[in-house]
């Protein structure tokens, strides 16, 4: 039975059942539920702070986990990346109050506060940047300037809203860029079961990126008009009742839904249909 640690609380939790429910699997109806048993499935789901996931899966007491790749690299734990799962996104960044620093050098000699303080040291160390010292917050980070704990903090930012509000502005390039990810630990072998759930997070990844498009186009038109939408490997193209048409389908990016409807049109195709996918495996 595959192991399966879920954030319990947080920006990730409710995004990650979400997935996990798509995906076919049980989850929890309350909140206060640890341990979820998912026999069908042949899984167990195990919901743990976010934080302390990839310790988890890097001990080898749960076989994989869902987490930010943030909390991943702060870990300094045995679990590495398995999947990106385009959920929870944000960026890891440098702020200090507004006009005071423009680049990563200005961080040297001066207090960082931060609840990352594995990732920090080791980005510092490869840029041989010595901070005075890494001031370790659970949260409210962007307060330590004000409060005199730390000269500049490093924090997850998603809007920038708390940032603005609390005075500061961004300097340097972003640490990082974070997700939530799938993690798996190094160096043993993959734990029965994982290439099911991964094959069923990916279909999800894929339902959610892309969409279907039927249109019909005349006959002569067909090569452009697959031209436009190549589909992943080939799309299907079937006979009309109007033997001079046919009909196309294949699958479209979401984001690019618009613009190829548009170039569609333009080409001549009609009755141009876009449908959601509801699940998939490629
Ligand atoms: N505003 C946000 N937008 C997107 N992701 C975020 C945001 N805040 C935190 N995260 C991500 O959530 C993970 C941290 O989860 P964690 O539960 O520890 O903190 P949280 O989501 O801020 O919850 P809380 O502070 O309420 O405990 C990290 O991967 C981080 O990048
Ligand atoms: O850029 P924004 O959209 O403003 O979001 C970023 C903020 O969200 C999170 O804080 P959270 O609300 O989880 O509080 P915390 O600092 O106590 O963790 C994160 O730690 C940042 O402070
Ligand atoms: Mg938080």
């Amino acid at each position: 039975m595959l192991r399966i640690a879920v954030p319990n609380k947080g920006s990730l939790s409710e995004p990650a059942a979400e997935m996990l429910r798509e995906a076919g699997y049980r989850q929890r109806r309350d909140s206060r539920e640890l341990v979820l048993p998912d026999p069908d499935n042949d899984v167990e789901f195990f919901f743990l702070r976010p934080r302390d996931i990839a310790v988890y899966v890097g001990a080898g007491t749960v076989d994989v986990g869902i987490t930010g790749r943030d909390l991943l690299l702060d870990s300094e734990s045995q679990a590495v990346e398995h999947l990106a799962l385009g959920f929870g996104r944000s960026t890891f960044r440098w702020a200090a109050p507004v006009g005071e620093m423009s680049d990563v050098s200005h961080v040297e000699g001066r207090r960082v506060a931060t609840s990352y303080p594995g990732l920090v040291a080791a980005y510092l160390a490869e840029r041989g940047v010595s901070a005075a010292g890494i001031v370790r917050l659970d949260g409210a980070v962007e307060t330590a300037t004000r409060l005199g704990v730390a000269d500049v903090i490093a924090d997850v930012v998603e809007t920038g809203t708390t940032l603005k509000a609390a005075g500061l502005e961004i300097f340097g390039d972003p640490i990082l860029r974070s997700e939530a990810v799938l993690v798996r630990r190094t160096g043993t072998d993959e734990p029965t079961g994982l290439d099911v759930l991964t094959r069923r997070l990916q279909g999800v990844l894929t339902a959610r990126e892309y969409v279907l498009i039927d249109y019909d186009v005349p006959l002569a038109l067909v090569e452009q008009a697959v031209a436009v939408t190549p589909g992943l490997e080939s799309p299907t193209v079937s006979p009309l009742h109007n033997r001079e048409w046919a009909a196309v389908r294949a699958m479209v990016r979401r984001s690019e839904t618009n613009r190829v409807m548009d170039a569609l049109y333009d080409l001549g195709a009609r009755a141009i249909l876009v449908t959601s996918i509801h699940a998939c495996r490629l």
